[in-house]
């Protein structure tokens, strides 16, 4: 097993967030997790990059414990977090924001930039402008690339289609489906059929626990049954 998260409590202060959450991630799958606004996906997601201590339980990457392990260390481990809010450096150009990656890996900036184009190909008009001109969706999809620097051994992706308009929606999910496979991503998601379609398994939060997780192609596509965690 790739990642192991066992029975985790974690809170805020005194406000308790998440309680006795446990999920597991194998090499290759890609795994989502959907549930209400406030069900504590991000929560979640923050504990495992490593912004969160649980107060309780596990953590396991490749058998190692990474419990209270800070972010910029997980990150040398090959997690990497792609965070909700579709941040770039935006007064640096698409080409320095890759550079900014590509740095701390090692990764040779050309090799670093084929990566960002392969997924995204239209990106290489924009390499030269400040990446803050590009729209939300092409941010996005700068970000996933980014990701993909360095031969990471875990994304963790925050809501990749939140706000964005249906056209670009689909280009992000095109490129979810065509790095699936190749790296384990544990990714939050409210559009239900992009779930539908892509997904290896679902876990279902909510109030800061799991009540389900499917696991079979019927459940999966069975949009009805993951719109009750909704
Ligand atoms: N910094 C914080 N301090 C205190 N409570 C917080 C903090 N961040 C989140 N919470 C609380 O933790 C709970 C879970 O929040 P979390 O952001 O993990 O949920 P979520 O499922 O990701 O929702 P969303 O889709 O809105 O991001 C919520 O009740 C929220 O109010």
């Amino acid at each position: 097993m790739l990642l192991k998260v066992e029975n985790i409590n974690v809170a805020y202060g005194h406000a308790q967030v998440l309680h006795g959450v446990s999920l597991e991630i194998d090499r290759g799958e890609m795994v989502f997790v959907v549930g209400r606004n406030g069900a504590g996906k991000t929560t979640l997601m923050r504990t495992i990059a490593g912004f969160m201590t649980p107060t309780q339980g596990a953590i396991t990457l490749d058998s190692e414990p990474v419990n209270g392990t800070p972010p910029e260390k997980m990150a040398q481990k090959g997690v990497r977090y792609v965070f909700q809010d579709k941040r770039v450096f935006a007064k640096l150009t698409v080409r320095e924001n890759i550079q900014l990656a590509a740095y701390p890996t090692g990764e040779p900036l050309s090799e670093a930039i084929d990566k960002v184009v392969g997924i995204y190909p239209k990106i290489t008009r924009f390499m030269d402008k400040p990446a803050g001109g590009l729209s939300g969706g092409q941010r996005q999809l700068l970000l996933l690339g980014r990701a993909l620097v360095g031969s990471p051994r875990l994304l963790l992706i925050d809501e990749p289609t939140e706000g964005l308009a249906a056209g670009i929606i689909e280009e992000v999910f095109k490129v979810l489906d065509r790095i699936k496979g190749t790296v384990s991503m544990v990714i939050v998601e409210q559009n239900l059929p992009v779930v539908c379609r892509l997904a290896d398994r679902v876990y279902a939060m909510k109030e800061g626990g799991i009540p389900a997780h499917l696991t079979t192609a019927a459940e999966i596509q069975d949009q009805a049954l993951l719109e009750q965690y909704l």
